[in-house]
């Protein structure tokens, strides 16, 4: 049943004034900037007006995407790379580190958005180093002053390319990587496997279906696995102690993304919703059993995992 928010429950004044918005985070490659492009047209469709905000120095023009906000003109990678003699890497790491000194710069930016009547809803597209969010305190200096400046809601999703899972070890170490984010940047996460089409393809290379990793089941499997391997097999007590740590977070799943299943993309959209609050919200039209589910989780095994889940499993 759809109904309007507001003859549902009584959403407090304030509320309008809240923004929302996403952080996309994820190793290099592991499709960020597509998934940006694909989040921003399915916002767009449901009538919310999306402001896209680059992060990355190293991001070049994208074909079918306008970032109305680019960290470029403040800094590139090239002019740090040519003026501080530095790589790739360091030199990104830099730029961040003058992006938080500068951050004026971004409120700035920002606050032509937020003083519109209009309520708009910002996706961050970040650079892939991992650094940033694991240990590095720059980026997540930035984000706690725009949540405290700009009352902005965000939601961090990590992608993770799907091709990991066809690695025990590689494996674990995203698991582990995904952990570390979510403790170190401390806002609402959702952890995705993308190219999960990819994965489809080469579903033969996988021990185990495709649930067992977006679920993060048993990991004594893994760890079984990583025995096989003469040279895992060594670091057997070390292998199993990281494996107790993801166990004993019980924080990490994922939510698997194909850019062209359409449906994977609104599951993933929705759970966003649910993350950061924006389902609360008095904008658009929802589902009374979506809000009814973060509050009491009434959801079910197929509406959670999604009607094809066969296909994804
Ligand atoms: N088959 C398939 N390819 C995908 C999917 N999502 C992204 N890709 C491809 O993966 C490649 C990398 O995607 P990007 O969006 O550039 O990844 P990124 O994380 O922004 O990359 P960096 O900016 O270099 O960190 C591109 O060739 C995309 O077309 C997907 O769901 N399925």
């Amino acid at each position: 049943m759809l109904v309007r928010d507001n003859k549902v429950c009584n959403v407090p004044h304030w509320f309008k004034f809240v923004r929302f918005g996403q952080l996309i985070i994820g190793p290099p490659g592991s499709g960020k900037t597509t998934y940006c492009k694909t989040i921003s047209k399915l916002l767009t469709d449901l009538g919310r007006k999306v402001v896209i905000v680059n992060l990355d120095p190293a991001n070049e023009v994208v074909e079918d995407l306008e970032f109305h906000i680019d960290i470029c003109e403040l800094i590139t990678i090239c002019d740090v790379m040519n003026h501080m003699n530095l790589g790739p890497n360091g030199g990104l790491m830099y730029a961040i580190e003058y992006l938080e000194t500068h951050v004026k710069w971004l409120l700035d930016k920002l606050h032509f958005y937020q003083e519109k009547p209009d309520s708009y809803y910002f996706l961050f597209d970040c650079p892939g180093q991992v650094e940033l969010y694991m240990h590095h305190c720059s980026m997540k200096n930035v984000l706690s002053i725009l949540q405290n400046k700009l009352d902005l809601r965000l939601c961090c999703v990590n992608l993770i390319d799907s091709h990991y899972c066809s690695d025990p070890g590689k494996y674990i170490s995203t698991l582990l990587l995904s952990l570390t984010m979510m403790l170190h940047l401390e806002l609402p996460h959702i952890n995705v496997l993308s190219k999960m089409d990819l994965a489809l393809k080469h579903k033969n290379q996988l021990s185990y279906g495709l649930d067992y990793y977006t679920e993060v089941l048993d990991l004594q499997y893994i760890l079984e696995q990583l025995q096989e391997d003469p040279v895992n097999s060594k670091f057997k007590k070390l292998n199993a102690a990281l494996i107790s740590l993801v166990e004993d977070f019980s924080l990490v799943h994922f939510h698997p993304l194909n850019k062209k299943d359409n449906r994977t993309i609104v599951r993933v959209s929705n759970a966003i919703d649910k993350a950061n609050g924006y389902v609360y919200g008095t904008n658009e039209q929802r589902n009374i059993q979506a809000m009814l589910s973060c509050t009491i989780g009434a959801e079910t095994e197929q509406e959670r995992i999604g009607l094809d889940r066969d296909f994804y499993a």
